[in-house]
């Protein structure tokens, strides 16, 4: 099997000063701000390197890794390939999806030749290519199976042995595990890795976008921690040598706790986050966060707050979040926003890694139903910009009801389509639990219940 040099160090790919704004096509409102989702990214990959993107949803990891690609343009500054400036589709890269996104008629052999074809590769050379490309990630005698005779894990091979099989200087990796179940994820990690680190694939950098710790700290020599609204780099960590790369290792778990608090205090400064012996786990860039221009819902169920809230509580109102993670079998990304509305609602605290319940946590977590709700009525009303906002609208409205557009045309100042419409659905939501209003779904309205005790709240 070839072995390929890597010539580790060389910088590769650079990104300078980006910045991404969706324009959406000019739809947009005259004088509306579209919302800045990347702001001033630096990021270098070196050769040799295999570099991780995490961060929580929404901060823009694959609009990143599009821009980097050459998918996207950024709407300032730029990205350098070996120092050159890029307009276009980066053709030394390739990218391995989520979704796998093979043509499922096409065998597996036909997919894995399509990278070549486009490279007018002649045709015994294609499939000499491809057969080995399969035959490097283990998918021996699959050749002539379509896609549906497979499994999950193998058709990510597919995904993998058709990125790899045009020898790309760059692979790209966006979420390629979390549509696999845990051992498969486990199984094509630990291939990828030896492949990788054995030099038997031609790539020279790899970046993975990814939501899962666990997959940064085993895999990568460089952990980027991306924060939201706007995306940018809160801190980027060294990752840990090879032998430490072992859940039973302190350091790694040390390591999985810092990303793991650095990523549920979103707005704290990282380094008051960092260990002592920080610089024997990591080193890293540190830069301080930025304030948040304005409050952004966390698309969150009540009933999961109260679970949350109620678990934290039958712990002694203190515990720690990696711990809480592992305890309701959650990615962080899940609990990310769990914990970012019980913060907003004021019922709990993140600190150095753990989540504290307040007084009026600790109130609410024991409260039967109409206390429970009470409570969460006025920490809402005296928390949550949007939910102040909407009833107070409606109190001064002489029938107490007014049309969804009136609160989606104002969320469209600071946030996309989607995401006004997820913030808009949050507020209802809560609003509704609250009962501080109600929304007439088919009608897209909504109608204040009780004008006076409500509007008694916010006056
Ligand atoms: N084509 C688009 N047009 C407008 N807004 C977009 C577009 N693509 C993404 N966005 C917005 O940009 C922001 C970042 O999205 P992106 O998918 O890059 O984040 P992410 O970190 O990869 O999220 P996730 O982990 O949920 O996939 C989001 O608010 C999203 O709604």
């Amino acid at each position: 099997m070839a072995n390929f040099n890597i010539h580790a160090g060389e910088t590769l790919l650079e990104t300078c000063n980006v910045k991404k704004i969706y324009d959406m096509d000019g739809k947009r409102p005259r004088g509306v701000n579209p919302p800045v989702v990347l702001e001033d990214i630096d990021l270098k990959i070196n050769a040799g390197e295999f570099v991780a993107l995490l961060g929580p949803s929404g901060s823009g990891k694959s609009t990143l890794l599009r821009i980097l690609a050459g998918l996207l343009r950024p709407t300032e500054g730029q990205v350098l390939f070996k120092g050159v400036p890029q307009h276009r589709p980066n053709p030394h890269l390739s990218i391995v999806f989520q979704t796998f996104a093979l043509f499922p008629w096409l065998t597996v052999l036909q997919n894995v030749e399509l990278g070549l074809e486009a490279q007018e590769v002649p045709p015994t050379q294609r499939m000499r290519r491809s057969l080995a490309a399969i035959d490097t990630i283990g998918l021996d005698g699959f050749e002539d199976a379509y896609p549906k005779e497979l499994s999950g894990g193998m058709r990510q091979r597919v995904g993998f042995a058709r990125a790899l099989v045009v020898e790309p200087e760059l692979l790209f990796m966006d979420e390629p595990f979390s549509a696999l179940d845990v051992l498969t994820a486990a199984n094509l990690r630990k291939e990828l890795l030896s492949l990788w680190h054995e030099h038997k694939i031609p790539t020279r950098a790899i970046l993975m976008v990814t939501h899962n710790i666990d997959d940064a700290v085993l895999m990568a020599d460089r952990i980027v921690v991306l924060g939201a609204n706007p995306g940018i780099i809160r801190v980027e960590l060294s990752g840990l040598p090879m032998e430490q790369r072992d859940a039973n290792n302190a350091n790694y778990t040390k390591m999985v706790d810092l990303i793991y608090r650095i990523m549920t205090s979103p707005q704290a400064d990282i380094s008051t986050l960092m260990p002592q012996e920080k610089k024997e786990v990591t080193s890293g860039k540190l830069i301080p966060p930025k304030p948040q221009p304005y409050q952004v819902l966390p698309h969150v169920a009540i009933s999961d707050v109260t679970g949350l809230l109620e678990l934290v509580h039958s712990k002694g109102d203190r515990e720690d979040l990696y711990q809480l993670g592992r305890d309701l079998q959650l990615e962080v990304d899940d609990l990310l926003p769990m914990v970012d509305a019980a913060h907003m609602l004021g019922f709990a605290e993140a600190q150095e890694g753990d989540l504290i319940l307040t007084e009026t946590g600790k109130r609410f977590a024991e409260a039967g139903v109409l206390e429970e709700k009470d409570l969460f009525r006025q920490q809402a009303i005296k928390n949550v910009t949007m939910l102040r906002h909407i009833v107070r609208a409606l109190a001064r409205e002489p029938g107490h009801t007014l049309p969804e557009e009136r609160f989606l045309s104002e969320l469209h100042e600071h946030f996309s389509d989607d995401e006004s419409w997820s913030q808009l659905e949050t507020a209802i939501n809560w609003g509704r639990y609250a009962e501080l209003f109600s929304y007439q779904e088919e009608r897209g309205v909504f109608r204040l219940e009780e004008p006076e005790t409500v509007a008694a709240l916010v006056s």
